[in-house]
């Protein structure tokens, strides 16, 4: 069981990319086939290529030449995925792929209550600012982490913690929004309020199993983020 969202400290959210604000599986999905066809190889189910998405492209290309959440694939085969990977999804990373129901009002709505809004992905950067410019979705936020900006990804506490120095707040004040284990994990190490998304790639029921995973928080929408904010505002007056 979660608790209710209580964003009585929050001063700024950072947002998941992948999951979160934008269904991008499908792209993803025939992306990672086009290259296994290319290779010889056969097709693989969404719901496999779907566990296989969460720590970066280069996982992902890992695990979709070997069918296999923890292998690594050989080296020479793995340069020849990734450089098809990489070069196809970037042609194709926003045919089919769009923000989920909720994710346009919600970051809107934060803004217009003045929160910043930042983005934190395991995205190679590149591409995470192209899906965002493509759904016209890139202005909104006043920065962008992908998985290659800084030496550590999610898991890691880094990304947070820049986002922190940035906007010029402490970790509590900040409110990690993700889908995945990588992102309550990192909310967690960072000190930062984690709240999980129960529509997104991985199960927050399953994630809530183990405390180490187990989000502050699960909301259906992000339109949802805006009464509690609003009423997080209300108590801040109230106190000063
Ligand atoms: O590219 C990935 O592996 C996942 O990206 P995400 O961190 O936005 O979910
Ligand atoms: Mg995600």
């Amino acid at each position: 069981m979660n608790n209710a969202l209580q964003l009585n400290h929050i001063q700024a959210f950072a947002f998941d990319l992948d999951g979160t604000l934008v269904d991008s599986i499908k792209d993803l999905a025939l992306a990672a086939n086009a290259m296994r066809e290319a290779l010889g190889m056969d097709d693989l189910p969404l719901d496999t290529l779907k566990s296989f998405v969460g720590d970066g492209m280069g996982r992902l290309v890992h695990r979709a030449l070997t069918n296999d959440h923890e292998a690594l694939a050989d080296d020479a085969l793995w340069q020849q995925g990734f450089a098809f990977f990489t070069q196809y999804y970037h042609e194709h990373i926003a045919d089919y792929s769009s923000p989920y129901a909720g994710v346009v009002d919600g970051v809107q709505l934060l803004k217009s209550l003045g929160y910043p809004v930042v983005v934190v992905t395991n995205k190679a950067e590149r591409f995470a600012i192209k899906l965002l410019a493509d759904l016209g979705m890139l202005d909104e936020f006043s920065l962008v982490i992908g998985g290659d900006t800084l030496p550590e990804k999610k898991p890691s506490a880094l990304p947070l913690q820049h986002v922190c120095e940035v906007l010029n707040i402490e970790p509590k004040q900040l409110a990690m929004v993700g889908d995945s284990h990588n992102d309550i994990l990192a909310a967690k190490a960072a000190g930062a309020y984690a709240i999980g998304v129960n529509y997104g790639y991985e199960n927050m029921d399953d994630l809530a199993q183990d405390p180490n995973t187990r989000a502050d928080a699960v909301i259906q929408s992000l339109t949802q983020l805006y009464p509690a904010a609003q009423d997080a505002q209300m108590a801040q007056a109230r106190e000063s």
